[in-house]
């Protein structure tokens, strides 16, 4: 892709890691499992989650500015929600990840969480990208909903070449015909996308599924196919969930998930940082 002059593989062997503090990386020997639920709503909720699921997932997720198709929606907590997120963080020791939405969210996110997600809706907001270029921050660079491999690629591009070469991509689904799974988890283009830059690549099997039967068999082909990490949602009570509730695991159904993929990473020549002992949820399922 002649155009990716910057995220384009010159190099077969060229593999870029994107560190998310000083213990975490993604894009190394180690698969990075991220986990929260699609929306933040209380503090307990993050505190459960970060309490449970210690030695399951390494960073938490968790959106405060929610991208809806209603306007009537749920809309996320905003400024409290990333007080609650920062919290949790600091009492847990867990990175966070939550999406923004506009380039006025920006300074305050950076300043409290640890790495920034552009969602789907928002692959193509051109001068959002430009302005996380100049941010001194990892962004996560989900797939648009329809986008091609190469408007995907050149969507890093923009933030890369305005300045910062921390992006990992994500394949989160895209829009086809049938509206039995919410989206197609194209894991065509995990591998795509390995081939074509030297970005980490994550997926995200929630979105792409949007039931949450259907989640654990895409993590773990997504897993086998190469991806450097996965962002599964999952919530105390996933019936509650305020958004997303369809696609949402228990948790001990995320740590049962996380103990399955070991086999599997193993396999690939990859490894599970986190050991299973004392994982709470775990010792529920
Ligand atoms: O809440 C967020 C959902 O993941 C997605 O962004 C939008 O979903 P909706 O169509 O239910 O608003
Ligand atoms: C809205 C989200 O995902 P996507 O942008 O992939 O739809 C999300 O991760 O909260």
């Amino acid at each position: 892709m002649k155009n990716a002059k910057l995220v384009g593989k010159s190099d077969l062997n060229k593999k870029s890691v994107v560190r998310l503090n000083e213990r975490l990386s993604i894009g190394d020997r180690d698969i990075l499992i991220i986990g929260g639920p699609c929306t933040v709503e209380s503090q307990a909720q993050m505190d459960t989650i970060a309490q449970q699921l210690t030695g399951s997932i390494q960073a938490l997720r968790g959106g405060v500015y929610k991208p809806r198709t209603s306007p009537y929606a749920f809309q996320g907590m905003g400024t409290n929600g990333i007080e609650i997120l920062a919290r949790t963080s600091r009492a847990s020791g867990l990175p966070v990840v939550t999406e923004v939405m506009a380039i006025q969210q920006i300074e305050t996110l950076a300043n409290q969480v640890d790495m920034l997600q552009v969602g789907s809706r928002n692959m193509q907001n051109f001068d959002l990208l430009k302005a996380l270029g100049e941010v001194d921050k990892p962004v996560l660079l989900k797939r648009g909903l329809a986008a091609t491999i190469e408007e995907f690629i050149m969507a890093a591009e923009y933030i890369v070449s305005h300045g910062n070469p921390n992006v990992v991509l994500c394949e989160r689904g895209i829009r086809s015909f049938d509206n039995y799974t919410r989206n197609v988890l194209d894991l065509g283009a995990v591998s795509a996308l390995k081939h074509l830059t030297h970005l980490p690549v994550i997926v995200d099997p929630s979105h792409a599924a949007g039931r949450r039967e259907l989640i654990g068999d895409l993590s773990r082909a997504a897993i086998a196919c190469g991806a450097d990490g996965l962002i599964i949602e999952c919530h105390p009570e996933p019936d509650q969930s305020v958004s997303d509730a369809q696609q949402a695991l228990s948790l001990p159904a995320m740590a049962q998930l996380v103990e399955s993929l070991r086999p599997i990473a193993t396999a690939v020549g990859r490894h599970l940082p986190l050991s299973p002992v004392q994982n709470p949820a775990l010792m529920a399922a």
